[in-house]
């Protein structure tokens, strides 16, 4: 188990948005190598609502939720101390099953990123992986994941062709499919429409806002009206810390801290 170092001073404390929360996190720290990019974060995860994390480059928010389906550990230099709680298990126990977040996560890109095969292939991708085989059950997952993209009366009729010759926001929402496949509880998306044109970002944000009623989304975003419009709540990240974290209404219009205001009136970032 991870252990909290407390030879550096506390950063802004933070209380926790109450809400049922998926995610609890307390005095979590990242460094790589010598640098330290999250520094005591605190910020728990509420269940079925749209969570916002702003900030400007490098502030640490793709860290952050690569921390909480611990992507983030690919990278060798990678040290951590704290604690994240994924349903009440903390998630660096050496006895959790990262498998259990592998099925219970899903992570959907800054750029769509398909698999070069089929648009019917790429939905299936991971259920397969997960053992099912039967076309029948295979054909109503592509379905209904295709549905719940807002992608299936786009694609029904060329399911069997390359996903490559969709367009970009039909690429997005084929990766959302891919990933409400392996039927997760989590969705964390990092700028998922900083690729797209306007028509496909609105369709991403409508599908984000109807997706929260059977999933907790995490969405990193460089866009403060996207932020003001599709989420629950927001969290302002800055150098590695949480600044404030708050109803999206009340960080948006009547922020607590000059940092915050700074940042969302445009003066920095
Ligand atoms: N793989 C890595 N190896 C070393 N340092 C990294 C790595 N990834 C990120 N960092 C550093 O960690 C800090 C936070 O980066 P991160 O990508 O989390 O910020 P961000 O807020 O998501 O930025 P952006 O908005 O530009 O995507 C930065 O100083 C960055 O240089």
């Amino acid at each position: 188990m991870l252990t909290v170092e407390r030879n550096r001073p506390m950063a802004s404390s933070i209380s926790p948005i109450k809400d049922n929360s998926i995610y609890t996190v307390r005095n979590f720290n990242l460094w790589y190598g010598a640098d330290h990019a999250l520094n005591d974060i605190c910020m728990d995860i509420p269940t079925n609502k749209v969570t916002a994390i702003i900030g400007p480059s490098g502030c640490g928010k793709s860290t952050y939720i690569k921390a909480l389906n611990r992507m983030v550990e690919l990278v060798p230099s990678v040290k951590m101390t704290g604690s994240i709680d994924y349903n009440g298990q903390n998630i660096f126990n050496p006895k959790f099953k990262v498998e259990e977040l592998r099925t219970s996560v899903g992570m959907v890109f800054q750029k769509p990123n398909p698999f070069p095969k089929s648009i019917y292939e790429n939905v299936v991708y991971g259920p397969k992986i997960h053992g099912i085989k039967k076309k029948q059950i295979l054909d109503e997952v592509v379905e209904k994941s295709l549905k719940g993209a807002a992608l299936w009366d786009e694609v029904k009729d060329r399911l069997h062709e390359n996903a490559f010759g969709l367009s970009g926001g039909q690429q997005q929402r084929l990766c959302i499919a891919r990933c409400l496949a392996i039927e997760p509880d989590v969705i964390l998306m990092d700028e998922p429409t900083s690729a797209l044109d306007p028509i496909s970002t609105l369709k991403v944000e409508e599908l984000v806002q109807s997706l929260k009623k059977e999933y907790s989304i995490v969405i990193v975003t460089h866009n403060m009206q996207q932020a003001a419009r599709i989420s629950d709540n927001t969290a302002f990240f800055l150098n590695g810390e949480v600044i404030e974290y708050n109803k999206t209404d009340q960080i948006f219009s009547n922020p607590t801290d000059k940092r915050t205001e700074d940042y969302i009136t445009g003066r920095f970032g």
